[in-house]
Order: structure tokens, then sequence, then C-alpha cells
């Protein structure tokens, strides 16, 4: 329930569709009980002869109801369906809203077809909780009572009835089938992710698939998923379906029950025969509101589930959102103490006492053994994942006052893998839409990318350009991104030896004063950096200038001796 309050004050925006809507459907329901009362004492009026005046005058109410009936019923339509979709166009909005503003490790934790399902089918599942899950009750109630008011200038009796039919269709029946639903396992809504799971793998991953001769394994697995999916619907349907006819079946009785008492009160003369047939349509139609409550339970269900989901995806950050103080413009300084990190979920510590202090403007490199903690110690800078002990300040100020949307508009960064989006060379630049395509043609020499023009397509993922032609777009869009701070990661793994020193050649003359922070398995054109720290196993095991590093004869010698025998091999 506690989800569901956050998306009731989504829902809430909406306001006067929603009061317009439950107006016209108490409107709609009243007409439409009014109407049935009319029918059945124009019936029992004509068995009695009256004079033609008396039945016109009847006849033309009957149809001034239906026409009342009919318009009230379109407004309700007209309005409830206005407030669903608009409801389910700020929800999105919200869930969008918040998830841009997201760490992006926060969202890696899920599958992408979960997230998909959460963000697409989650969302959508939601637009029933008014329509199905809101609305129903309060029309069911609003309809009764008044029905019940109007009965009881007849029949107590009957009034007494009805009530009975209300608590036991309306809530009884309902409330019992609410708790068979709860011990349902599983449920649609995660079947449905594991389905869309399944098939974003199947999509993405069809050509190791294929090479590997897996994509009948996993076509089975698909095709289980999808069977679990299509399984879970048709349980709910079918308790759906059983909750109606039983609670339909309960409404008859109580039909039959209002006809006998009505009987019997017409032949002990408590009750004039003329209104019989009367009190019968009107009970006839009132249960017609309590019908849809039939399905009350699973929607509840649902969205309570579905909201769930969502706010699983979308659950804050609360250290973020208390953070207000900005970085200061310019070059930053990084200042790490004892700083300890272990992955969520993880027991080995990634980050085991880490300490280190690189000045404004400085130019750092960081080696060390593959899984020694590198990449993941950039991730920190970027706020990708908190630290869980220890302190970690950039430009004095702690990582946990400055929002990470912060960190990243003051910094360039290429990670190891980089995403390139479908589009041309210019959209793949980000932040290159202000540019002019001469512009763009000339950043694109600079990283020898010349053979491309702006505006040649890339393909998803970036399939239609080579490694290196990647790592140089990936150089030539943080070349474009705003900020005094770069954080590169093997930028440079997949190109040769040359090019690699004219692209640092093009780092040093764009970063003159700002703060580089590169990580590197060669060792080749470190000797130019201010600072190498060497890690080891989450530590850092060696830290000084080159120069001092050779001295010591330790760990970064050794490296640069065995780098220096592969190259001479
Ligand atoms: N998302 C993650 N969840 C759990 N463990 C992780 C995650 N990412 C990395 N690790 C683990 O953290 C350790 C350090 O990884 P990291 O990528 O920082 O190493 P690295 O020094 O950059 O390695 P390489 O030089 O091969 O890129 C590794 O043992 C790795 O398995």
């Amino acid at each position: 329930m506690k989800e569901l309050t956050r998306i009731i004050s989504v829902l809430l925006k909406e306001k006067r569709d929603v009061v317009l809507s439950v107006l016209f459907g108490y409107l709609a329901g009243i007409a439409a009980v009014s109407l049935f009362a009319a029918n059945g004492f124009l019936i029992s009026q004509a068995a009695l002869e009256p004079p033609l005046y008396v039945l016109i005058g009847m006849v033309a109410v009957v149809k001034i109801g239906s026409i009342i009936r009919a318009t009230s019923r379109y407004g309700e339509r007209l309005f409830s369906h206005r407030a669903t979709f608009t409801m389910l166009s700020d929800l999105r909005v919200y869930f969008y809203e918040r998830i841009e503003k997201m760490a992006p490790s926060k969202i890696q934790q899920f599958r992408s077809g979960d997230l998909l399902a959460r963000i697409v089918g989650d969302v959508e599942s939601l637009q029933n909780f008014f329509l199905r899950v809101v609305y129903p009750p309060i029309l069911m109630v609003t309809v009764f009572l008044t029905t019940l008011l109007f009965l009881s200038f007849y029949s107590i009796e009957v009034v007494i009835l009805l009530t009975v039919g209300l608590i036991v269709t309306g809530f009884v029946i309902p409330a019992w089938f609410a708790k068979k639903q709860r011990a349902l396992s599983g449920g649609i809504r995660e079947e449905r992710a594991k389905f869309s799971t399944e098939v974003t793998e199947w999509f993405q991953g069809f050509r190791e698939l294929k090479i590997h001769q897996q994509l009948e394994k996993k076509e089975e697995q698909l095709i289980a998923a999808s069977d679990a999916y299509v399984e879970e619907h048709r349980k709910s349907e079918s308790e759906v379906n059983k909750n109606h006819s039983i609670n339909l079946g309960a409404s008859f009785v109580i039909l039959w029950s209002v006809l006998a008492v009505g009987g019997y009160l017409v032949a002990s003369n408590q009750l004039d025969g003329i209104f019989l047939a009367m009190i019968v349509m009107i009970s006839l139609n009132v249960f017609e509101h309590s019908t849809p409550m039939a399905a009350f339970p699973v929607y509840y269900e649902e969205s309570e589930r579905a909201a769930s989901r969502l706010q699983d995806v979308v659950s804050e950050d609360k250290s973020d959102k208390e953070n207000t103080v900005d970085l200061p413009k310019g070059p930053l300084s990084i200042t790490l103490d004892h700083v300890h990190f272990r992955f969520p979920g993880e027991l080995r510590e990634t980050i085991r006492g880490v300490s280190l202090d690189i000045k404004a403007g400085s130019k750092v490199a960081i080696v060390g053994a593959s899984g020694s903690g590198k990449s993941t110690l950039l991730k920190l800078l970027l706020k990708m994942y908190q630290i869980n002990e220890g302190s970690f300040r950039i430009s004095g100020v702690p990582i946990e006052n400055i929002q990470a949307e912060n960190i990243w508009a003051s910094t360039k960064v290429i990670l190891q893998e980089n995403q390139f989006f479908s589009g041309t060379i210019k959209d793949n630049l980000l932040a290159a839409e202000e540019m002019h395509d001469e512009e763009v043609a000339f950043l694109l020499e600079k990283v020898e990318l010349s053979h491309f023009s702006p505006t040649d397509p890339v393909l998803e993922k970036g399939e239609n350009l080579s490694g290196g032609e990647k790592q140089r777009l990936a150089m030539a869009r943080a070349l474009v991104k705003s900020g005094n701070l770069w954080l590169l990661d093997e930028p440079t793994s997949s190109l040769d030896g040359w090019t690699e020193q004219r692209m640092y050649r093009l780092l040093e003359e764009h970063a003159k004063s700002d703060t580089v922070i590169l990580v590197s398995h060669r060792l080749t054109g470190l000797e130019k950096m201010d600072q190498i720290i060497v890690m080891d196993h989450g530590k850092i095991i060696e830290n000084g200038s080159f120069e001092e590093l050779m001295v010591a004869n330790g760990y970064f010698y050794e490296l640069k001796e065995l780098e220096k025998n592969i190259v001479e091999l």
C-alpha cells in the first residue's frame, strides 16, 4: 500500500477529470436505476388500464430517463478515459524523470528486458488503478446508498436484503478472492518481465548464440518463459471469471429473496402490489454496480505489485537528494583517504583502503594487473557507486555532498566500452548539435577520422566502426564535452603505437591545465605523467613519478622491464 500512495499522489494531479467522471458515473447509475424503476411501475400501471395521458406521461419520463442515462454515460466514459490516459502519461513522465536522475550503476542492477518490462508494462498496468480499483467501489457505494434511501420509503425489509447483497457482492466475495489472489504464486508482472528479459537477450545475443550453436537451447528457454506468462494470464482470467460468476450468483439469490419478501409483503397487505415490479427492477439493476468489484482484487493486486516493482527501480538515493554543494569551476583536485568499496552483493572488497592525493591540473596514470580495481576507482570518481568506508573529496568537497550530475558535468570520460547509437557521426558526438559541420569535420581530422563526414551513418552499437575508430570517436566526444577533469580508461587500447602517441599528444594539447587520470596497461609515454599509481588487488602498492618508481626498482620497474622484453621479442 505504501508504494500505491506515491502512485496515488501522481494520479491525483487529474482531480478535475476524476471528480467529473465520478459525478457523471453516479448520474448514469442513478438514471439507470430510475429508468428500471419507472419501467417496473409502468408495467404495473399498464395492467390497471389507467387513462392514456398517465401512460403517455410515464413513457415520456422513461424516454427522458434514457436520454439522461445515455448522455451521463457518455460523459462518464469521456472523463474517466481522459483521466486514465492523462494519468498514464503523468506516470510515464514521473518515472522517466526519476530514472534520468539515477546513477547508471543503479540501472545496471536490472537486466535490460526486466527494466523494459517495468518501465513499459508495469506503468501500463497502473492505468487500471483508477478505472478498476478506485472508481468501482466509489460508484457502487454511492449508487447503492441512494437506491436504498429511495427504497426505504417502500420497504425496510427490502432495504435490509439489498444491504446484505451490497456487503456480500461488494466486499465479502471480493475480499475472499483478494486473499486467494495474494496466495497465487508468481504473478503476471513477474512472468512478463522474465519473458521480456529472455526476448531481449535472445535478440542481443543472437550472433553469439548462432556461432556457438546455442540458439535452440535459448529458444527453449524463451518458449518456456512465454508458456509461463500465458499460463499466468490464463490463471488470472479464470480467477476473474470465477469471481464474476460467484458474485453474479450471489446477486441473483438476493434478487429472488427480494421477490419472495416483496410477494409476502404484498400478500400480507404491507406493501401496495403496484410497487412490486418497480422494487424488483430496481434490485435487478442496482447489482450491476457491484459486478465490476469481481475484478477488483486482481487489479488491486496487480497495481500494488506494479507500483512496488517500479518503486524498486526508482527508489531514491537519499544522500544525493540532500546534496547542495556545487563543484568549483576549473581543474579539480581529488583526495581519497582509506577508501574501501565492495560491489553490492559481493563479499570481497574491490577497493581496500586506498589513499591518494591528486593535485588540480596534474596528470596521473593508474596502472596494475587486470582486475586490480583500476576501472572501479574511476567509477567511484564518477559516483557511479558509493564508497563503503573512508573519506573521498573532490576539490575539498566530500563526495556525499556533490550531486553525481554535477560531477558528470565537470568530467570528460572515455570508458573501456563506449556506447554508440544508431544515427550519424555528428549525433554520436553527443554534445555537438550546436556545431557546424565544418567544425565537426575539423574535429574528425584531429582524431584522424577524416575519412568520415559528420553525416556518415553509424549503426547501433557502432557495428560499422572498427575498435580503433570507436576509440577515436570517443576521444572526439570527450573533446567536445565540457569539463576540466579527464577520466580515461584505456582510451587507446585498440590503436597502433603511432596513432596512440598522436592521440596522447592531442590530449596533452587540449588538457594542458586540466586534471587527467588515465588508466592504462601500456607503460609507454608515462614518463610525462606527474604521478603514477600502481594498483594490485584493490590496493595502491606504489605511487610516485616515473623516475621515482624506476629508481624504487619495484613492481612498476618489473612491469616496465617485462614490456621492454616483449617488445624486443
Ligand atoms: N559490477 C561488478 N560487480 C561485481 N564485481 C565487479 C563488478 N565490476 C568489476 N568487478 C570486480 O572488481 C574487480 C576489479 O575490476 P576492475 O574492472 O576495476 O579491474 P581493472 O583493474 O580495471 O581490470 P582490467 O585492467 O582488466 O580492466 C574484478 O575482480 C571484477 O571482477
